[in-house]
C-alpha cells in the first residue's frame, strides 16, 4: 500500500527502473564492449627493450619482440585493433623527416612482424612527422618555422603508402594539413592498396593533455616551448569541425577521429548527429595521467570511474575508443 492516500503522488516514479541491477541492466541505452577498444602502443627499437614512461605509469614502450608478447594477451582479450607509435632515435631524425618513408624502419618492421604473427590484429599507423623530425613539429618547417602544408601531405603520402605496402590494416593521419585525406587517399588507390582504411584525425585540437605523449615518444624535449596552434585546432571551436570532418569525408576517410576526449565529448555529439559516419575518439595521454594519477593516490576508485568515462564515450555517440585502458577494460570486461 503506498503511504499517500491525499489524491497526489508520484505516479511516474522514474526510480521504479532502477530498483535491481536486473532492469538496470535491461534498461541501460548504451553498452561498452570490447569490440570498442583500440589500444596504442610505443615502440622501441632493439631486442628485449622495455621502458616505463614515468608520466603513465603502467605503460611500457616495449621493442617489436615483447611487443608480440602483449599482443598475443590483446588478441585472446578480443581487442580487435592496436595503434602503433614508435620511439625514435636523434640520429634517424631530420628536417626533411626521411626516416618516415623507410621501408625498414621501425614502423615498418613491427606492421610486418605484428600482421605475419596475428593477422587477425588490426593494425593502425600514425601518419604525422613529429617521431621524425629533428623539431619535433608534425612537418616540415620554412626558415621561420612554419609548417609548410604541401610539402609536408607529399611526404605524408610516402609515408601512408609504405606503411601500407608494410601491411597496416587503417593509416591514421593525425596532422592537421589541409588536404592530405585526398592525396593518400589517391595514392592508396593508384597503388592498388583499394581496402587501406583511412582513420582521419579531423577534429584534433591544440591541446595541453598531450604532454604526457610527448615524453613517451620524445618528441617533448625537440618541440622544447614551441607549440602546434597553426594546425591543430582551437579548443575554443566547434562549427570548425564539422566543417573539418565535411571535407575529410569528402577526400576519401573511411572514419573520424575526435581528440582529446573527454573534454571534446560535445564534439562527438555534434559530428554524429550531422554526419551517419564511424567516430571514434582519443582518450589521450593526459587524460590517462589524471585518472591514474588520482587512483594511485587512493583519491578516485579506477575500475569505476574508467568504466563510467568510457560509458559516457558510448553515450555521446563514439563507435570505438583509443585508450591505454584499453587493455585493463577487457580484462574487467571479462572478469565482470
Ligand atoms: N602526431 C602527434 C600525436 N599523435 C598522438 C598524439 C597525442 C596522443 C596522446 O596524448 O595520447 C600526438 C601529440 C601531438 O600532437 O603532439
Ligand atoms: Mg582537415
Amino acid at each position: 500500500m503506498s503511504g499517500f492516500s491525499f489524491g497526489f503522488y508520484p505516479s511516474t516514479r522514474k526510480r521504479r527502473n532502477r530498483t535491481d541491477d536486473f532492469v538496470r541492466r535491461l534498461v541501460a541505452e548504451n553498452q561498452l564492449s570490447v569490440n570498442d577498444l583500440i589500444y596504442p602502443v610505443f615502440v622501441l627499437p632493439g631486442e628485449k627493450q622495455q621502458q616505463a614512461v614515468s608520466s603513465m605509469p603502467g605503460v611500457e614502450r616495449k621493442s617489436v619482440d615483447l611487443l608480440l608478447q602483449e599482443i598475443e594477451q590483446l588478441v585472446s582479450l578480443g581487442v580487435p585493433a592496436v595503434a602503433l607509435f614508435p620511439v625514435v632515435g636523434d640520429d634517424k631524425k631530420s628536417l626533411q623527416a626521411e626516416e618516415a618513408y623507410n621501408e625498414q624502419g621501425l614502423v615498418q618492421t613491427a606492421v610486418r612482424a605484428i600482421k605475419h604473427r596475428f593477422p587477425e590484429m588490426g593494425v593502425i599507423t600514425d601518419i604525422a612527422l613529429d617521431p621524425y623530425t629533428s623539431h619535433g613539429q608534425d612537418g616540415i618547417i620554412d626558415k621561420n618555422g612554419y609548417v609548410l602544408n604541401d610539402e609536408t601531405v607529399d611526404v605524408l603520402t610516402k609515408q601512408a603508402l609504405s606503411h601500407a605496402a608494410a601491411g597496416a590494416d587503417i593509416v591514421a593521419p593525425s596532422d592537421m594539413m589541409d588536404g592530405r585525406i585526398g592525396a593518400i587517399r589517391e595514392s592508396l588507390e593508384v597503388e592498388g592498396f583499394v581496402n587501406a582504411k583511412i582513420l582521419a584525425y579531423s577534429a584534433k585540437y591544440a591541446s595541453a593533455f598531450y604532454g604526457p605523449f610527448r615524453d613517451a615518444v620524445g618528441s617533448a624535449g625537440s618541440l622544447g616551448k614551441a607549440d602546434k596552434k597553426t594546425y591543430q585546432m582551437d579548443p575554443a571551436n566547434s562549427d570548425e569541425a564539422l566543417h573539418e570532418i565535411a571535407l575529410d569525408i569528402e577526400e576519401g576517410a573511411d572514419m573520424l577521429m575526435v581528440k582529446p576526449g573527454m573534454p571534446y565529448l560535445d564534439i562527438i555529439r555534434r559530428v554524429k548527429e550531422n554526419f551517419k559516419v564511424p567516430v571514434f575518439a582519443y582518450h589521450v595521454s593526459g587524460e590517462y595521467a589524471m585518472l591514474k594519477a588520482a587512483s594511485q593516490n587512493g583519491w578516485l576508485d579506477e575500475q569505476a570511474v574508467v568504466m563510467e568515462a568510457m560509458t559516457c564515450f558510448k553515450r555521446a555517440g563514439t563507435d570505438a575508443i583509443l585508450t591505454y585502458y584499453a587493455k585493463d577494460i577487457a580484462h574487467w570486461l571479462k572478469n565482470s
